[in-house]
């Protein structure tokens, strides 16, 4: 895993970004296509502002996969992850090739069905995630799920996941925040050919902490990122406020 640590969430998201335009660009080259996951959160902000800045993707070459998603919730709901991927980044690249959000008011297992066909038939290039405060990877709370294959599963959200959501500002009152969602599976997301994390923020510090300096476990689940071969973790100063001298990072 190759640590980056930056001053700014912009000057992170810059740096990110143009690494996925990168990876983009060189699938497009070598295969005539590329497929990518995005996430979604406060953390992807700056990278997704960064991508979108690189002109030269020819998105119509682009198939987009959707990390996460709450059961139950609107697409009209501001928290909806649907609505930020559409906002952000579907109708400000559109068309892509070709894209595929969870749908998170159908049957959750028919969902994880169709999206998990889906996803077999088109191996992942490249992958954004980020790292929630209880160190979760897409909506795989602790302890986490490293074993199974379902490329998709419908998940519960602890009360931590759900505080965090709820101090973002996505939602009115914490009895509003879902309980449930559909989160790509650990498994799934590790198949990505990369995978490029975005954590900004102080409150990210000690989930940052946790999944780098324990060796990899369900109970810290962004550790498993420690042993994908093509990882890059983008800090800023205040999320790698805590991290052990020890810890190869570059600045
Ligand atoms: N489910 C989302 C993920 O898509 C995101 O990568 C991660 C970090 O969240 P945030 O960016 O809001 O800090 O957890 C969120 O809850």
């Amino acid at each position: 895993m190759n640590i980056y640590k930056r001053k700014t969430p912009a000057d992170l998201g810059k740096a990110a970004g143009k690494e996925a335009a990168d990876a983009i660009q060189s699938a497009i080259k070598h295969r005539g296509e590329a497929n990518i996951i995005l996430a979604t959160g406060t953390s992807q902000f700056e990278t997704i502002k960064s991508l979108l800045a690189h002109k030269e993707i020819d998105w119509k070459k682009v198939t987009m996969f959707h990390l996460d998603e709450y059961l139950g919730l609107d697409i009209t709901h501001p928290a909806s992850f649907r609505k930020y991927l559409k906002e952000r980044f579907v109708d400000k690249v559109a068309p892509l090739k070709s894209f595929h959000f969870i749908d998170g008011e159908k049957d959750p297992i028919k969902e994880t069905e169709r999206l998990g066909k889906l996803i077999r038939e088109n191996p992942i290039d490249v992958a954004l995630v980020g790292i929630g405060e209880n160190g979760h990877l897409a909506f795989n709370d602790p302890p986490a799920d490293f074993e199974t294959e379902d490329p998709y599963l419908v998940v519960d959200l602890d009360e931590a996941c759900r505080k965090q959501q709820f101090n973002e500002g996505w939602f009115p009152d914490l009895n509003a925040v879902p309980t449930r969602a559909i989160s790509m599976s650990i498994r799934q997301i590790m198949k990505s050919k990369k995978i490029i994390c975005s954590v900004p923020d102080s409150r990210k510090a000690e989930a940052v902490k946790s999944s780098l300096e324990n060796e990899p476990s369900p109970e810290f689940p962004a550790s498993i990122l420690q042993q994908h071969p093509d990882c890059s973790l983008y800090l800023d100063e205040a999320s790698a406020s805590l991290l052990d001298p020890s810890t190869a990072v570059n600045d």
